[in-house]
């Protein structure tokens, strides 16, 4: 078995006392979708903060998370490199869309290539003059598809979606999400969705 894409191997989330799922297995391979539903409360955004690193220390944990065969129980969140997109994923608003793409270039990167790598994150998300505006004059769809590629410009080796398109309505919401899947599957990375739209479906559906 390969140990490529993001693996929860039996995961177990409790708060409070209460048991939020147990005995949780997943494997996503590179370039694979996975959606996951469930009810209200059943963890889902839980499930997102455990993989990132960002989960609060109440929670009472079991399992592991590993990415590329790397455990990612000892990583902080910043050493994880996992991209993460809300529901209400905010753009920098003193910032203009080409500054808020450009934050995202890792550290390291020539100013030159930083340039390149935005101008072609405008291209691909079909927002070409685009840069100069303020993140405020877009509209809902363009807005999530920067924020999406603000993601991936962080050069993510997983993607976790909590709900990022469900405030689009029906026709946008489904333009973007294609947009969204194909652009993660051209990066061959292993993605999780959390929602509650059926139309979401992926790869793979599984329910908390
Ligand atoms: N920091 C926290 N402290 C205490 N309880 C928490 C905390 N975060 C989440 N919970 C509880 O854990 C449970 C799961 O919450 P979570 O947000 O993961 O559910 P969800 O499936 O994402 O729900 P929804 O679909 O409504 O967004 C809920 O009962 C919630 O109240």
């Amino acid at each position: 078995m390969t140990s490529a894409g993001l693996i929860l191997n039996d995961v177990r989330l409790a708060i409070g006392g209460r048991t939020l799922f147990d005995g949780l297995c997943l494997c996503i391979a590179p370039g694979e979708i996975v959606t996951l539903m469930g009810e209200s409360g059943s963890g889902k955004s839980s499930l997102i903060a455990y993989i990132c690193g960002s989960l609060d220390t109440e929670f009472d944990v079991r399992g592991s998370v590993t990415l590329d065969g790397q455990d990612m129980g000892p990583l902080p969140i910043e050493r994880r490199r996992i991209g993460v997109m809300f529901q209400d994923d905010v753009l920098f608003a003193h910032m203009s869309v080409g500054e808020n793409l450009a934050f995202a270039v890792p550290p390291g990167v020539t100013r030159s290539e930083r340039q390149t790598r935005v101008n072609d994150a405008l291209v691909e998300a079909d927002l070409d003059g685009f840069a100069a505006r303020n993140p405020a004059t877009l509209s809902g769809g363009q807005k999530a598809r920067v924020a999406l590629m603000r993601a991936l410009l962080a050069e993510p080796r997983a993607m976790l979606l909590d709900e990022p398109f469900s405030r689009l309505d029906a026709t946008l919401r489904e333009r973007v999400r294609n947009f969204a899947f194909s652009t993660i599957k051209r990066r061959n990375i292993p993605a999780l969705l959390v929602t509650h739209d059926r139309q979401d479906k992926s790869d793979h559906v599984i329910t908390l």
